[in-house]
């Protein structure tokens, strides 16, 4: 019992977070079985690895819209290769992140490594004794448009995708997108109509959706219930016979793509690679084509699912690397890794992420800098996708301007700065990256409006914004209001299609600021929830824009300065009075409350002077009862954040990200 103990602590610390199938596994290594087609029945050795030249290997990816099934039908998968046990009952989330327990989602893309005997696609394997066995790499991806960015990363490695299509609700907007990245990377792509045992399913309606939109032969679509196990089984002879094999030089030098990274307190940093030519043995010495910086390889294997030393990786197989490297920000994702003093050239790598939101993060109280900075040291060890600068602001002390690749991105970050590291924040209200040019023709990108000074030596000449492309499905009788919520989002239609007898196609152009708050919400709420929407980013647009300053007393405070639309400053600037009024107790003097545009003050709200005498209910001389009220007063002092003379709780904070840019 120790021993199994003893391995479940030491998968926990190895495990990334993520997908929940190959968690769960960790929770019990116990129930880990090597696979009933691996070639030997105690654990992968690598020179057993060597039995899987390309030709028997298959990377594939599982692709779908937000709940269509993908961690389910991982699970299955695992199941059914033996890689984890079957029947392991309810699912259990402790190895998974709170956050994505929470909010049920996957945040991570997981690998993990199977082996399966294929000979005979109508036999089982166990009557095909001498039925080759291959190695097939699954990458579980999520669904969320924001964490698409892991989704073309886990692309990279794959010559395949299972295209996962909820039967029921057909195709989706992230169906459509993860199509086009898996398209545009030239995969093979083989759809799998999920969900066939629902009552509703349509798997013929869903079959000439994909004939429709991507000229898929319906003949090629596996049905599949990944929750009774309906036709589970065609799922990887499908894998085997339809996706090619990686390609690559077992004889060329080492050469492997960095798919990813992250930071374990005991083992360092951990690489997930590629190895797209040549042999990795443990003891090799390493180069990264990125830094020229070069590393020994101490340790290498394959995550089946857990990490699983092997000793040795082989050319087209995915795996890990344990190089001594510090940081992740060395082990830099879609670099190239090669052998030391060897010339080669560098795999074409993947787009970087592109930060679309960002945000200030303050420690909730001013003394709390030092663990707020460690928090977020540690945190992005683990999602290398935020990009983090220190900044000051006059109202809220030290803290960082953090880069995020979407709303629910920062929301899941934030979230994981306080369950994970306990870290009480403060969050300024998300923007975009603006461009100004000045007037003497120097252009910025802004991602702090406080940091747009109002300069009268630097007049503003012109202002672009990003722009996204946005899809989004929705029954054709919710067509109206949506062309209406997009034109006051300022949209601009780009296409307006049918994908079924019921379901209407939108393109939109949209300004990104126009999203990132409520848009979404909103759409649910006016498509009673049948709204699916994604989108990609675009464009950049000469806008109208100028920065708005909320004052307080007269004095600006920069943490709630925003950069809005000129045609909108009025009603974004009297919600966020409004907001400010109900938030901000009174105080022994009066409150002036302004937004203002320039020297413009353009609403204003006042909060009348009160002495907050929290003694007031308590009759009689209980003493004890008196000191607790004092106590609770100061304890709620803590959390207000002072800006002048006025003290801000920190749920107005909250509340002003809250506030909608359109209405
Ligand atoms: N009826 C039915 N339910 C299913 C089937 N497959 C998955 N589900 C359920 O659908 C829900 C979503 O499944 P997930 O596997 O988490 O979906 P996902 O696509 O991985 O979701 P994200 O990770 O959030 O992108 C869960 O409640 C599953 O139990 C199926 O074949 N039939």
């Amino acid at each position: 019992m120790a021993g199994a103990a003893a391995l479940r602590r030491s998968a926990r610390r190895v495990v990334r977070p993520g997908a929940y199938a190959l968690s769960r596994a960790l929770q019990h290594p116990e129930r880990l079985l090597s696979s009933q087609a691996s070639p030997d029945r105690g654990g992968v050795l690598g020179s057993e690895l060597g039995l899987y030249p390309p030709e028997r290997v298959r990377n594939f990816s599982i692709i779908a819209h937000v709940d269509h099934g993908k961690s389910t039908l991982a699970d299955r998968l695992l199941e059914l290769t033996g890689t984890i046990k079957k029947g392991h009952g309810q699912p259990q989330y402790l190895d998974k992140l709170q956050v994505e327990r929470e909010r049920g989602i996957t945040v991570k893309a997981q690998t993990a490594t199977m082996f399966y005997r294929h000979a005979n696609n109508q036999l089982p394997a166990s009557d095909q004794p001498d039925a080759p066995s291959y190695l097939l790499n699954l990458i579980d991806t999520p669904g969320h448009v924001d964490f698409s960015y892991e989704v073309s990363r886990s692309l990279a490695a794959c010559q395949g995708a299972l295209l996962v299509v909820d039967a029921a609700q057909g195709v989706q907007a992230q169906t459509i997108a993860n199509f086009y990245l898996a398209f545009e990377s030239n995969l093979s792509i083989i759809p799998v109509i999920n969900k066939i045992d629902q009552p509703t399913a349509d798997p013929d309606n869903v079959k000439a959706q994909l004939k429709r939109l991507f000229d898929i032969d319906p003949s090629e679509a596996l049905l599949t219930s990944a929750k009774t196990g309906q036709g589970l089984s065609q799922v990887l002879p499908a894998v085997i016979e339809r996706i090619p094999s990686p390609p690559g030089k077992c004889d060329s030098p080492v050469r492997m793509l960095l798919l990813d990274s992250y930071y374990d307190e005991y083992k360092g940093v951990i690489c997930h690679v590629a190895v797209v030519d040549g042999v990795l043995h443990k003891g090799d010495k390493i180069a990264s084509a990125a830094t020229g910086r070069t590393y020994e390889v101490l340790d290498v294997g394959i995550m089946h699912p857990e990490l699983t030393p092997t000793g040795v990786l082989y050319t087209g197989q995915v795996g890990y690397v344990i190089s001594g490297m510090r940081s992740t920000k060395e082990a830099r994702i879609g670099d190239t890794l090669h052998q030391a003093k060897s010339i080669v050239e560098p795999l074409p790598g993947f787009k970087p992420a592109r930060h679309m939101v960002f945000s200030g993060l303050y420690p909730a109280d001013g003394s709390d800098f030092d663990a707020l900075s460690h928090a977020i040291e540690k945190l992005t060890c683990n999602d290398a996708s935020v990009s983090v600068t220190k900044e000051t602001s006059t109202a809220l002390g030290m803290g960082f301007r953090c880069g995020f690749l979407g709303l629910l991105h920062m929301d899941v970050f934030h979230q994981r700065l306080e369950q994970e590291h306990g870290a009480q924040v403060i969050s300024t209200i998300p923007t975009v990256p603006y461009i100004f040019e000045y007037g003497d023709g120097s252009k910025v990108q802004v991602e702090n409006p406080a940091a747009l000074a109002s300069n009268p030596g630097k007049r503003i000449a012109a202002c672009w914004e990003p722009t996204v492309i946005a899809t989004i499905i929705i029954p054709s009788e919710y067509v109206g209001p949506v062309i209406m919520l997009c034109s006051e989002r300022r949209g601009e239609q780009q296409e307006y299609t049918f994908i079924d007898a019921q379901r209407a196609l939108l393109k939109y152009r949209l300004p990104l600021r126009e999203i990132i708050v409520d848009f979404y919400n909103e759409l649910k709420s006016i498509t009673s929830g049948y709204a699916t929407f994604d989108y990609e980013d675009s464009e950049y647009q000469q806008s109208d824009l100028v920065k708005m300053d909320i004052l307080l007393n007269g004095q600006p405070v920069d943490a709630m300065a925003t950069i809005v639309h000129n045609q909108k400053a009025q009603r974004v600037g009297r919600e966020l009075v409004d907001k400010l009024k109900k938030f901000i107790e009174r105080q022994m003097f009066e409150i002036t409350i302004q937004a203002a545009v320039g020297s413009k003050v353009i609403t204003r709200e006042t909060l009348s002077a009160m002495r907050k005498n929290v003694l007031a209910k308590c009759y009689g001389g209980d003493i004890t009862r008196k000191k607790k009220l004092l106590e609770k007063q100061k304890e709620g002092k803590k959390r207000m954040k002072r800006v002048g003379s006025v003290d801000i709780p920190q749920e107005a904070f909250h509340e002003l990200l809250k506030v909608s840019n359109s209405k």
